[in-house]
């Protein structure tokens, strides 16, 4: 694991008078599982959207396969290909299954039409959502939207080999979702973390504890503006760290104080 893919460097953001993140370090290893957690409000979002390109830190430094990244996605060359699976699957309502998961594809390449039917009909399939390439986002369920923003966020053009992402970011994939949808897209985050299928490495942010627990190897601890405590995901059993054991123990007592 000694290759690091994204790495954030005494990175601050603050809105207005909210201090989020006070000079915050951590580094995104090549092929890790890596887990942000902690409470509501810390800024776990505000490191993934830093992380992705769509929103600057105030101070600090941001690099990305070991290339110091200048202002945001827009005018960045990165040389890794980060995407981004939202909290709301973010679907357009007005296209359908196929015209969401080739949207990139029909915007920017020079594939023809049939051809990006059949790679948006692989994606699906990887997926297990074969044959629901003609509905509208509206006709499907919550689980299966989120389903649908991942064969997006997974699909390459195959004339570009830099187009398959090398790093995922996933926020709260699982938020709303009953325990059995749940597994069923922590189950899909790692089928897809193979190289044949989509990318080696993800970011997971997520407060739900199954999906902590079956899609991390490695957790940090984000509280305070800064990474409190981070360890393999076996060690949040054991570990003596109070913000840990409250976390977990969901009590009200502890360091974590409780906002309203
Ligand atoms: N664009 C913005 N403008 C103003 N405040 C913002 C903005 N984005 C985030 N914030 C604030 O920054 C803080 C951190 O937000 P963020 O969404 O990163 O936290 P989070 O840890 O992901 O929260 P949750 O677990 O509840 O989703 C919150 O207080 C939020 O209100």
């Amino acid at each position: 694991m000694a290759d690091p893919l994204i790495e954030l460097k005494g990175v601050s953001k603050r809105f207005g008078d909210n201090a989020v993140l006070d000079q915050v370090d951590l580094t995104v290893y090549r092929g890790e599982a890596l887990a942000i957690i902690g409470p509501s409000g810390t800024g776990k979002s505000t490191v993934l959207r830093i992380m992705a390109g769509l929103l600057a830190p105030d101070s600090g430094e941001v690099y990305i396969g070991g290339k110091r990244r200048k202002g945001l996605i827009e005018d960045a060359a990165d040389p890794l290909h980060i995407s981004m699976v939202f909290q709301q699957a973010a679907l357009f309502d007005s296209l359908n299954v196929e015209e969401n998961v080739g949207f990139l594809l029909y915007q920017h390449s020079r594939l023809p039409r049939q051809r990006i039917r059949q790679l948006v009909e692989e994606r699906l399939e990887m997926v297990g959502l074969s044959g629901i390439s003609q509905r509208f986002p509206a006709e499907l369920s919550g689980g299966m939207r989120k389903r649908v923003s991942f064969a997006r966020a997974i699909m390459a053009n195959p004339d570009n080999p830099n187009d398959t992402p090398d790093v995922l970011l996933y926020d709260e994939p699982t938020a709303g979702l009953d325990p059995i949808a749940s597994t069923v897209i922590e189950d899909l985050v790692r089928s897809l973390q193979c190289p044949k299928r989509g990318c080696q490495s993800y970011v997971m942010v997520t407060h739900q504890e199954s999906t902590i627990r079956r899609t991390a190897d490695r957790v940090l601890f984000l509280h305070r503006g800064q990474v409190q405590w981070e360890g393999k995901v076996h060690e949040i059993d054991t570990t003596d760290e109070p913000l840990i054991r409250q976390f977990f123990s969901g009590s009200v007592e502890g360091p974590i104080q409780v906002l309203g």
